[in-house]
């Protein structure tokens, strides 16, 4: 059987989904709050989706005990804490993430943080241009799904996969990753520009060289250049950078219109920037873009000092 642990808006969307292939677990964090959802038949964080009698509402690890795949839907900087505290019910399961981010401090991906804490799990990540709200309406979505055992990444394609939710294979798990967590913070970049007025241009140029930025880093960490180039990658930046669906970059419009954005919205790019920038000055490369994310979520710059920090850098020959 498949769960999902995290009844937050992905993890609702891919229950709701898979639902049309049989039960579904959907684990909350607590019984009360799985209480309130069954009451309600929806979830807080994805208004207006009644959930299908196949997803069957639970609490906590001890509800995902009697599933061989379960697919982890909580917050990339939560991740490591909700598998320490699963007491082994994660050991020897398919472990798929479906966070996009880099763990503070470790500079780590969700795959690995799981490597870590599960060693005996099979580990693979599903990542992609892919709105919770769009999944969970069924409407058509194609995603990566990325697991670097073969064998293993045939058999939760055709798991996973549904008519609307088409799964497209990779076993390059470094790039897919990267990919998801580094298109967020360029969003936050380009609604911090729209949201100053700076214009359409302004955020062409922002996805252009910050898709500049997260191939440099893919290159220097082993990931393949068409990994970037797909779904995982160009195709969630495009993504996440044009549509006010996406919490970066309504995060970044609040930012450059000096706005207040709601701190309990999940917001994956503001914390992974540091990990990022750290990680790229330990690699010896450049991500200019990421470092002026850093300086405006932490307060020090505002975007008028920001762009002139990029648009002052030394002219230099257009490539990656
Ligand atoms: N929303 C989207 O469209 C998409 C999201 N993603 C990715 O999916 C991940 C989750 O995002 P999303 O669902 O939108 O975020 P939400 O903020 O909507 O939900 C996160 C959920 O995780 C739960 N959670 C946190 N810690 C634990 C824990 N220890 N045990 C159980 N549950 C826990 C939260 O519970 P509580 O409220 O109690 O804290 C909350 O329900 C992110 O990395 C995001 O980038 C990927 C593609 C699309
Ligand atoms: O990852 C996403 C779309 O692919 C969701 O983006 P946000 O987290 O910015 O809402």
């Amino acid at each position: 059987m498949i769960g999902v642990m995290g009844a937050g808006a992905f993890g609702t969307a891919l229950a709701v989904s898979l639902a049309a292939k049989g039960p579904v677990v959907l684990a909350a964090r607590t019984e009360a709050q799985a209480e309130d959802i069954r009451q309600a038949g929806e979830v807080a964080r994805l208004p207006g989706v009644t959930l299908p009698e196949a997803v069957q509402v639970g609490a906590g690890v001890a509800a995902l005990a009697g599933c061989d795949i379960i697919l982890l839907a909580v917050p990339t900087q939560k991740l490591r804490a909700m598998l320490m505290d699963a007491g082994g019910v994660f050991d020897a399961k398919t472990l798929v993430a479906t966070c996009k981010g880099v763990e503070q401090g470790s500079q780590k991906s969700p795959s690995q943080v799981i490597a870590e804490v599960c060693p005996e799990a099979m580990v693979a990540v599903l990542t992609g241009p892919s709105f919770a709200a769009d999944i969970a309406r069924g409407l058509p979505t194609a995603l990566t799904l990325a697991c670097a055992d073969r064998a293993a990444g045939k058999a939760l394609q055709e798991a996973l996969s549904v008519a609307h939710l088409r799964l497209y294979r990779s076993e390059d798990v470094t790039g897919a990753e990267l990919g998801g967590a580094l298109k967020n913070i360029i969003a936050i970049a380009c609604g911090a520009a729209v949201g100053a007025g700076l214009g359409e241009s302004a955020r062409a140029a922002l996805m252009t060289r910050g898709y500049a930025e997260m191939a440099r880093m893919a290159e220097a960490m082993g990931a393949r250049a068409e990994t970037l180039a797909g779904l995982s990658g160009f195709g969630d930046l495009a993504l996440t950078c044009t549509s006010e669906q996406s919490r970066n970059l309504r995060y970044g419009l609040a930012l450059g219109r000096g706005e207040t954005f709601d701190s309990g919205v999940t917001v994956e790019g503001a914390a992974s920037a540091p990990a990022v920038v750290a990680r790229a000055e330990a690699l010896g490369i450049e991500m200019p873009i990421t470092r002026v994310v850093v300086g405006l979520v932490s307060g020090q710059l505002r975007v008028a000092g920001a762009m002139d920090m990029l648009l002052s850098r030394p002219l230099k020959e257009e490539k990656c």
